[in-house]
């Protein structure tokens, strides 16, 4: 990999330009440069991965939000070398924090044996609901991932009631765990989407990289030429290709261009007019993440937490430690809380809020968390209401030449980056197999 950090130079030399180095533009200039296209990436920050990426604070390694990745991801299982990511897979279970920090664990019995006695005493589901909980994973597993994604659409919420689930299951179980997921403390999300990532979770794990989520990135880029902090402000096609002009003033010129940012940020860039049917512009939902360091863990699992209560801020807890040895002091915990939205208060009051929350959890252990950072991100998804995959917009954008590569293009998260990657190149390279290949396969 070409990493470079300087201003660019009137032509480029590529036949393609990609903007944005994060996980779909890595992948579709990957897979163009495989083809034997030159390409040029052009990122606006200083580091690779957009979202997906990692930072030092003292002897830690935080992954700026993330919790993980879903192993079972076709498009993931295609784009990455899982025995070289080094992934730690996560126990296919959680525990659901219920009033005054009383945990509840909850998992499939047959992956996780040793969560099955907490699983049975979990208030959050009736005996009725576990029913019908094995009866619909039997039911989803039976059909290809893509097809129970695609469809007619409802929400969330409406489809497990029609399924016979309870109301306290929803708010005390499905609210956290899927909810918590794509953003939606209503479940109004598409029913397809809860279907998908429900058969994720029964046929594969939550995994991260030994050393961090920025090995994803970084496995997409070796070989490729990414040049960091160059920030594209306006591109325009005419009769002899794209120019692509950068905020330092330069001005780069290829046959073709794949805009690779974030969806809102893609559709200003190719001048999307508002009412556009398919709309690249999705809209944001954001989050933000606090990490702490602890001087041991106050747990030892390797499940998720999950913030269950409907009023409460935390949404994912996580403890990372002796399985991180690079990324956590021998010995130390490091502890991920991601908080529902982005807070209007400074880091000091949050960090006061998460810990007043945690204290029920860990009683007078808290005092030892020293908290390390405080990250907001506003566009950590977007949302996927009920029939939001009708009018998702294809791979060519206004500009003639000039291919959106995006999760805008399937679903928000890594499935639907590296996804919207591989077609934007499957565009460039007429590559109809590919093309046709359905959303989420
Ligand atoms: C905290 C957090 C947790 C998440 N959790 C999960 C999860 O558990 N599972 C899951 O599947 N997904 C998750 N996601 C979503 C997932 O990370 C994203 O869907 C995916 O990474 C999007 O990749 P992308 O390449 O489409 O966009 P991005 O990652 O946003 O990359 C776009 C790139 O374009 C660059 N850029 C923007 N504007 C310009 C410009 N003008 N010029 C040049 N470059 C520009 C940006 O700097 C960025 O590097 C999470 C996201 C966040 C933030």
């Amino acid at each position: 990999m070409t990493l470079t950090g300087s201003r660019g130079a009137e032509s480029t030399g590529a036949d393609i330009i990609v903007v944005g180095a994060g996980l779909a533009g890595l992948t579709a200039a990957r897979t163009l440069q495989r083809a034997g296209k030159t390409v040029r990436v052009l990122e606006s920050s200083q580091h690779l991965g957009g979202r997906v990426w990692s930072k030092q604070v003292d002897s830690y390694t935080l992954d700026v939000g993330f919790i993980g990745m879903f192993t079972a991801y076709p498009a993931a299982r295609r784009q990455f070398d899982y025995d070289a990511l080094d992934l730690v897979r996560l126990k296919p279970s959680a525990v659901l924090r219920q009033e005054g920090g009383r945990a509840e664990l909850v998992g499939d019995p047959l992956r996780d044996p040793a969560a099955l006695p907490g699983d049975l005493s979990a208030a959050a589901l009736t005996v009725k609901d576990r029913v019908v909980a094995a009866k619909l994973a039997a039911e989803l597993l039976a059909r290809p991932a893509h097809e129970l994604l695609n469809g007619p659409d409802q929400t969330t919420r409406a489809y497990l009631l029609e399924q016979g689930f309870s109301e306290r299951s929803l708010e005390r179980f499905f609210t956290p765990f899927f909810g918590g997921l794509v953003l939606d403390r209503q479940l109004e999300t598409s029913a397809g989407l809860f279907r998908y990532y429900f058969r994720m979770l029964l046929t594969g794990d939550v995994s991260i990289p030994r050393a961090g989520m920025s090995e994803l990135p970084r496995q997409l880029a070796q070989e490729l030429d990414v040049t960091l902090g160059v920030t594209v402000t306006d591109i325009h096609s005419g009769p002899d290709g794209v120019s692509v002009q950068t905020e330092a003033g330069d001005t780069l010129h290829a046959a073709q261009v794949i805009v690779a940012t974030d969806p809102n940020t893609a559709a200003r860039l190719v001048g999307e007019q508002p009412g556009a049917p398919r709309p690249i512009a999705r809209g944001s939902l954001g989050s933000t993440y606090l990490h702490y360091a602890a001087p041991e863990p106050l747990e030892r699992q390797r499940r998720l937490q999950l913030g269950a209560l409907p009023t409460g801020q935390l949404n994912q807890v996580f403890w990372l430690q002796e399985e991180f040895p690079n990324r956590v002091p021998v010995g130390h915990g490091l502890l991920i809380v991601s908080v529902w939205g982005v807070p209007e208060v400074d880091d000091a009051t949050l960090s006061a809020q998460v810990l007043d929350e945690l204290r029920p959890w860990y009683g007078g252990g808290v005092e030892q968390l020293r908290l390390l950072s405080v990250d907001r991100i506003p566009h950590t998804q977007f949302p996927q209401p009920a029939g939001y995959a009708a009018t998702l917009p294809g791979h060519t954008t206004p500009l003639p030449n000039v291919f959106l590569a995006s999760e805008a293009n399937s679903l928000s998260g890594i499935q639907g980056a590296l996804e919207g990657g591989e077609k934007a190149a499957a565009a460039i390279l007429g590559d109809l197999e590919v093309l046709s290949r359905p959303r989420g396969a």
